[in-house]
């Protein structure tokens, strides 16, 4: 996807009235209390919290939790300098930080040089000429999966789109056919999906040893992605032909610059590439299969959108053949539908960084240690850059249209030296898989099914109960 301009807008700081070292923001024990004593408003989710917070409070805001001071930036151009020049004082946060006990020291944990090692080696296997090959294995499952689902049945689409999501990235990763136990790798992904946000809170390690049966999936889950995935790694070095699949290019990574120095080859050991592994099953399967859950729903609801995504499937690929990566940029309609999904629904809702050193923001000194927050859900929802901002409408995203704003006022996939390695992935992926679908398959919801599905913040944006579709052949 090509980006939007550096459009450069003045911003609206505001001063804390009761504190002039802080910008404004809520109080939130007070919040909290009025809540309580009137019942003044519904509860809300922590990234509607964020987006009130944002419209409530200007560009720059800050609150306090627990003790912990927390800084939010609501403006693109803050986000811009969030993401580049303020990167070197930033950590990552405590949720990631506490995050290596399971992931280790992969992309989304590692800090600085490491980080950029990592990357460095990671990087070829994402390349446009490498993933161009992924597009058969997203097809061939994708009819797989379709296959499965009978006629006028109602599916759970988020389940299936998970199952889906977790099938490719096996495949793409491994050259995994089939997922031998597809159950115990899908209760071991959700297992430590379930212990990240956990990981916030005191005594973490502790509860992490203990016999609770949610500390026990997460220990059986780890056991069985070690066996797994050491398990390749092993058969691998035995043989080490290249099978076309991202494991064979993190293998085969050499890092010239460091090798330099010492005038030797240096490459992964077994530990970071099951981490660099570890990472990449859990960053590349739920977020996907969120995006594509949201994108059925919104679909479902607007019959004439998804029309229109099926009339340009049937004219670029006709009624039955095969998807290849040459169709991906010809489904321009149907790039659209994921970006405006992702608009609304970014399955990362907010990038949490930690401060290592105080510097200064609009004139704020944030304090060594303070939680920075750049919340997508509330930049992607804001009037100043998108009209009519709850409503789904995918020619927001017509390359016109996006000449008009901001390059952060929308970022799904991050920004600067952490943004998302396989963003060029991701969006072959949402895009040839939406158009297989929609030719395929009409999706309505279920009678009295609410319009604004429900949904759950946690370390990605979820449909809180699934997305219940009935399934039509077309
Ligand atoms: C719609 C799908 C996806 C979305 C919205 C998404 C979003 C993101 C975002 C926002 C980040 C940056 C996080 C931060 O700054 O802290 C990120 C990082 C990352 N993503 Fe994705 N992602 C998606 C799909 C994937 C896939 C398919 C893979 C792998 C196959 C993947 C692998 C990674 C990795 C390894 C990182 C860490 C990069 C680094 O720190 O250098 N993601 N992703």
């Amino acid at each position: 996807m090509s980006t939007a301009p550096d459009i450069r807008t003045e911003l609206d700081i505001r001063t804390d009235p009761r504190d002039p070292r802080y910008p404004a923001g809520p109080r939130l024990f007070s919040r909290l209390l009025t809540r309580q004593l009137f019942g003044t408003s519904r509860r809300q989710n922590p990234a509607e919290f964020m987006q009130s917070v944002a419209r409530d409070f200007g560009d720059l805001t800050h609150y306090n939790i627990a003790g912990r001071h927390f800084y939010q930036v609501n403006h693109p151009d803050l986000i811009a300098d969030f993401f580049t020049t303020d990167a070197p004082h930033h950590h990552r946060n405590l949720v990631m930080q506490r995050s290596r006990d399971v992931l280790g020291h992969g992309l989304l944990t590692s800090e600085e040089p490491l980080h950029m090692r990592q990357r460095r080696l990671a990087q070829p296997a994402f390349l446009r000429s490498r993933i161009a090959s992924y597009a058969d294995v997203i097809a061939s499952y994708t009819n797989a999966q379709m296959r499965r689902w009978s006629n006028g049945s109602t599916l759970d689409l988020h389940r299936e789109m998970l199952e889906l999501a977790l099938r490719i990235v096996g495949k793409c990763l491994f050259d995994l056919d089939e997922i031998n136990d597809l159950h115990a790798m899908e209760s071991a992904v959700s297992s430590f999906m379930y212990f990240m946000p956990l990981s916030f809170v005191p005594f973490s390690r502790l509860v992490q040893a203990s016999p609770l049966p949610a500390m026990r999936r997460l220990r059986a889950g780890q056991r069985y992605l070690d066996e797994l995935i050491y398990g390749v790694i092993a058969e691998r070095r035995r043989d080490p032909r290249d099978r076309g699949d991202l494991l064979s290019m993190l293998l085969q990574a050499t890092d010239a610059e460091e090798g330099a120095a010492t005038n030797a080859a240096i490459s992964m050991n077994d530990t970071q590439l099951r981490d660099e592994c570890v990472t990449i099953i859990l960053a590349g399967h739920e977020t996907t299969a969120n995006a594509l859950s949201f994108a059925l729903h919104l679909l479902a609801q607007h019959a004439d959108v998804q029309q229109r995504l099926r009339d340009e499937a049937l004219a670029v690929l006709g009624p039955d053949r095969p998807v290849t990566a040459d169709d991906y940029p010809k489904l321009k309609y149907a790039t659209q539908v994921f970006a405006e999904t992702m608009r609304l629904y970014p399955p990362v809702w907010v990038t949490a960084r930690m401060c290592a050193e105080p510097y200064q923001i609009a004139g704020f000194t944030i304090p060594k240690g303070a939680a920075l927050n750049a919340p997508q859900y509330a930049l992607h929802r804001d009037p100043r850059w998108w009209t009519d901002p709850d409503r789904f409408d995918p020619d927001r995203f017509t390359d016109g249209a996006k000449q008009g704003r901001p390059r952060y006022a929308y970022f799904p996939f991050g920004g600067g030296s952490r943004q998302c390695i396989a963003e060029g992935l991701a969006w072959m992926e949402g895009t040839l898989l939406l158009a297989m679908l929609a030719r395929q398959f009409r999706f309505t919801p279920e009678p009295g099914a609410p319009e604004n599905i429900p949904i759950s913040p946690s370390i990605t944006l979820r449909p809180t109960h699934g997305v219940r579709l009935s399934v039509d052949r077309t």
